[in-house]
């Protein structure tokens, strides 16, 4: 597929003297009540960040700040070097916005829904139906263009209010839960157009409590919980930072896993030969599983049957941003 030339041009340069987005000590109350309680971050032209955080822990609030749409009870933010509450208009004009739930127009057919929402950017209206043949191929939805919104399947339509969100060839892509609600293909489809947004050099500030799309898609990203953020970095740092390289899961059918957990620890961390060729850090109890943190799951795991322990099932995996929110906040992203 051609590379969009109007995509293209619009990339904004790597490592630009300012940064996209700049947050300082950022607050919003509602009430006594904060919602974004004291966070800071700075996100880099050209680069993929995410906020990662569990529901309610304050991402969508945060974005609504970004994108000039909600003020600020406290604290500094820059957007492409402008205040979005004394530049709004301006910091609008910059940004392209997809929000969490769709709000495109199901009367109209797709081609039209581009077409409408780059008249509200007082765009020309010749201009516009160029781009919307040039978005449309980007999204994969040329051999959509006449269908109405309400006949396209939920991944179609995600990838319709991204295309839609570039008319105005924004400099940063906001995207609130791009992939929430859609099925593991209309995923895949959806990050590979995300990736190819990256290619050209658009910033993508998105937030999810995926982990794997924030694997996947984010260069960098900040940790939230409760308003505040826990952590920051790239992924595999985070996951060097926070936890061993693998991980064993252990399940032994029985409602006495806290104790289990305590005889296991014993059996990793007893100093014969082969203890230091484990790595055993620590043990996560949750109500159906332990969760065994080591550099070598396998061996922790020869060393648990070698000291007689049947579990149920095992199973080695390596260590993903999951492992890192739990051992942050002692809790699961999913709850
Ligand atoms: N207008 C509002 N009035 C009062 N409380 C609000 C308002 N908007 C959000 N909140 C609260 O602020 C907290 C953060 O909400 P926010 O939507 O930013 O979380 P989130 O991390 O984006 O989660 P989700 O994925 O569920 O949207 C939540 O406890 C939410 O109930």
């Amino acid at each position: 597929m051609p590379v969009p030339s109007a995509l293209e041009s619009a990339a904004p340069t790597h490592g630009g003297p300012e940064p996209a987005i700049r947050a300082v000590d950022l607050v919003k109350k509602y009430g006594d009540f904060a919602a974004v309680d004291g966070i800071s971050f700075t996100v880099s032209r050209g680069e993929a960040f995410g906020l990662l955080g569990p529901n309610g822990a304050g991402k969508s609030t945060t974005m609504r700040m970004i994108a000039a749409v909600a003020s600020r009870t406290a604290g500094q933010m820059q957007v492409a070097g402008l205040d979005p509450e004394q530049h709004g208009p301006e910091v609008r004009a910059r940004l392209g916005v997809v929000p969490q739930q769709d709000n495109l127009d199901e009367e109209l057919t797709v081609r039209e829904n581009i077409v409408m929402y780059g008249r509200y950017f007082g765009l020309p209206r010749r201009y516009l139906l160029t781009k919307a043949d040039e978005l449309l191929e980007f999204a994969q939805l040329s051999a959509k263009a006449n269908s109405r919104v309400e006949d396209l399947s939920g991944g179609m339509k995600r990838r319709l209010t991204i295309a839609r969100a570039l008319v105005n060839e924004p400099e940063v892509l906001l995207l609130d839960e791009p992939t929430t609600g859609l099925d593991p293909q209309a995923r895949h489809v959806l990050w590979d157009r995300l990736f190819r947004l990256k290619e050209f050099g658009t910033t993508l500030v998105l937030t999810t409590h995926h982990m794997d799309e924030a694997e996947q898609l984010c260069d960098r990203l900040v940790v939230v919980d409760h308003g505040t953020i826990m952590a920051q970095g790239s992924p595999p740092n985070l996951i060097r930072q926070h936890s061993t390289r693998e991980v064993l899961e252990l399940r032994f059918g029985t409602d006495r896993n806290a104790e289990q957990a305590e005889t296991l620890k014993q059996v990793l961390t007893h100093t014969d030969a082969g203890a230091g060729e484990v790595g055993f850090s620590h043990v996560e109890v949750l109500p159906d599983r332990l969760m065994i943190y080591a550099e070598q799951a396998e061996a922790a795991l020869e060393k648990i049957h070698a000291a007689g322990h049947k579990p149920m099932t095992s199973l080695v995996r390596r260590s993903s941003l999951e492992d890192v929110f739990l051992r942050l906040t002692g809790r699961s992203l999913i709850d």
